[in-house]
């Protein structure tokens, strides 16, 4: 059974980070405390207001940024193994894609890096683009795409390497609430397909609330996480359950905790 069809509690672990502290030049404290645990097939959601530390736990977790203090250790590494390029997808809020290249070449980018040639690896790219529904438009340059499109080829090039982990942050922010909406709703897809574990960084309780099963609050200066949210709905999640009560609930109970971590920032 791929883990995240598992009951929460029984995934194994794939990622703690412990006491972590990151304190900027200037004195900046981004992170302070900072405990969380990734189990293998969770879809967690770190929530939280402006400026609490969220991208700065994401870098962290990349490893291309350094914590101040405390751990971030992986299942089976000793706690200072390097990340392998496989291991980790990662998804911005702009999608960064090369203007020049077309849409399978953007997705090849992480082989080519790599420097496996385009020929062992084109099934993986075209299978890729067939799951974000682009394989129509393999052959495009970006400034053909709408913005919704764009983002898609940005996801599928983070899963090409199907990383253990994909990092994910406010991907769909800029985009229009009904393409939100079906990329919402195509993520989850995806996710049903590969079974992937996935930390997603957004400010909305709404969007936070319909991909997750766990949605972490974090509250800010310092940033930390306050509160922890179990979303004990089945996956896959639909219309219908955009617009259950089941969901209100959730919602309710996250945006409360989000006021909270809001007070306490205060
Ligand atoms: N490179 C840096 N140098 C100094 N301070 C920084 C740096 N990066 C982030 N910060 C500060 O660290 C704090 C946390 O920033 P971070 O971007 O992680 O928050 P965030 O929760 O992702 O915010 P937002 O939701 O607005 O993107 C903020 O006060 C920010 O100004």
């Amino acid at each position: 059974m791929t883990p995240f069809r598992q009951p929460l509690g029984q995934r194994p672990e794939l990622l703690r980070m412990a006491q972590v502290e990151k304190t900027f030049h200037g004195g900046v404290i981004a992170l302070r405390n900072m405990n969380l645990t990734v189990n293998e097939g969770d879809f967690v959601s770190l929530l939280g207001p402006s400026g609490c530390g969220k991208s700065t736990a994401l870098k962290l977790v990349t490893g291309l940024m350094q914590p101040t203090s405390g751990r971030i250790d992986w299942a089976g590494e000793d706690g200072a193994g390097e990340k392998g390029a496989g291991d980790l997808g990662v998804v911005f809020q702009e999608p960064t894609l090369m203007p020049w290249a077309r849409v399978m070449d953007n997705v090849y980018l992480p082989f080519r890096i790599r420097g496996v040639p385009f020929a062992e690896v084109r099934d993986e790219v075209l299978e890729v683009l067939r799951l974000v529904g682009l394989e129509k438009f393999q052959r495009a340059f970006p400034r053909e795409l709408s913005g919704g499109m764009k983002m898609r080829v940005s996801i599928a090039r983070a899963l090409v390497t199907k990383p253990r982990l994909i990092l994910m942050d406010e991907p769909f922010a800029a985009l229009d609430e009904i393409t939100r909406f079906k990329l919402n709703n195509d993520l989850l897809a995806l996710r049903e397909k590969i079974g992937c574990t996935v930390i997603f960084v957004t400010h909305s309780v709404f969007e936070s609330v319909f991909l997750s099963d766990r949605v972490v609050v974090m509250a800010a200066r310092p940033g930390r996480v306050i509160e922890e949210l179990t979303v004990d709905a089945p996956y896959r999640r639909s219309e219908a359950f955009r617009t259950s009560a089941e969901y209100a609930r959730y919602c309710r109970l996250a945006s409360n905790a989000l006021h909270r971590a809001t007070g306490e920032a205060a």
